[in-house]
């Protein structure tokens, strides 16, 4: 990370996460649903630059096709928590979005999140993981693992965060040009929602489906096709509620070989499965730099 030459600015990662299981127990009176699901971090992500303002204004400088300015997550965050913490400063914010949208890999939530744990650093909040995550939590419910950034296997509504460590193979990831609505799959009458719950940990073999995968695969022909295309190789799963596909290699190599004989009709990148996110991996490589605590 390049903490820039006057301390005001900041280069962070924003990682993508899959969801290497995801079981749907039931659905609550306000509509959410309650799951079982197992986070796992990309070393795959956008890039987010902040640089600080003392007029108190908030400006992401990057513009978002259907996203309107004061609606992408990343603002809400900023704009959340200056309310929260009376801050009188601003920032300028500018991102490399290389992560789709609408594709279960949490773009928009891990953009959330580095934007809080940067601006915490950069405004001198101070404020701890667990009133960061809590913020979090309000603006999405995948949120909070990014903000604590450790590979968890998550209860209730997907913030109830057991710190796990799954292995760490390296992933093909496909990324059908569809973007999936959370909402619209969760209110699909057709969902499973009474998966029983695991009581055992870690989640023992056998228990890696995703419930939402039928319905997924049912609205979308792209996903159906890159399940089935990618099923020819090795075990091929949704992440959340999609649109992205993944399977398990044991190295780069092999996941590089496989994204190049599907390339011809579709897209994807490959990346290694990590238990500490990178943006975790960088703040802690700051917090060494200038003998500070990044949270
Ligand atoms: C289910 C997951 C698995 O990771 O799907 P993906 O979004 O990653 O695909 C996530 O927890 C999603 O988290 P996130 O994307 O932050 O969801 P939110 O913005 O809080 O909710 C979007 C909508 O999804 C539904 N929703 C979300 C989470 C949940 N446990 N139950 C729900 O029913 C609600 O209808 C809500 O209005
Ligand atoms: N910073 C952001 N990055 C991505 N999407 C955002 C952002 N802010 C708001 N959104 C909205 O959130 C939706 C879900 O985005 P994203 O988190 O990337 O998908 P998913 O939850 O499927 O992984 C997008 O389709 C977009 O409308």
């Amino acid at each position: 990370m390049q903490d820039g030459p006057d301390k005001k600015s900041l280069i962070l990662p924003s990682p993508a996460k899959l969801n290497l299981m995801l079981h749907i127990l039931g659905r609550r009176e306000d509509g959410y649903h309650e799951l079982q699901t197992l986070f796992q971090f990309l070393d795959y992500g956008d890039e987010m630059t902040f640089a600080v303002r003392d007029d108190g204004i908030i400006r992401l400088h990057t513009e978002f096709p259907g996203v309107p300015h004061d609606d992408n997550l990343i603002v809400k965050a900023a704009k959340k928590l200056q309310a929260q913490s009376c801050c009188p400063l601003g920032i300028d914010i500018r991102i490399k979005k290389i992560l789709p949208m609408g594709g279960g890999i949490g773009g928009g939530s891990s953009n959330a999140a580095t934007t809080l744990l940067g601006l915490n650093h950069l405004w001198q909040l101070a404020w701890d993981e667990d009133r960061l995550a809590a913020l979090g939590l309000s603006l999405g419910a995948d949120v909070p693992v990014f903000v604590r950034g450790h590979a968890a296997f998550a209860e209730g509504i997907g913030e109830i965060l057991t710190p796990a460590a799954p292995e760490e193979p390296w992933y093909l990831v496909l990324v059908p040009q569809v973007s999936v609505s959370t909402a619209e799959i969760f209110s699909d009458p057709l969902l499973t929602r009474d998966s029983l719950p695991i009581k055992v940990r870690p989640v023992p073999k056998g228990n890696s489906r995703n419930d939402c995968e039928a319905v997924v695969k049912e609205r979308y022909p792209e996903v159906r096709n890159a399940l089935n295309l990618l099923g020819k190789y090795t075990e091929a799963k949704l992440t959340g509620t999609g649109s992205c596909i993944f399977g398990a290699f044991p190295n780069e190599a092999d996941a590089d070989k496989v994204l190049h004989l599907l390339t011809d009709t579709l897209t994807g990148f490959v990346a290694k499965g990590s238990n500490v996110s990178m943006l975790h991996r960088k703040l802690q490589d700051l917090a060494k730099e200038t003998g500070t605590r990044y949270s």
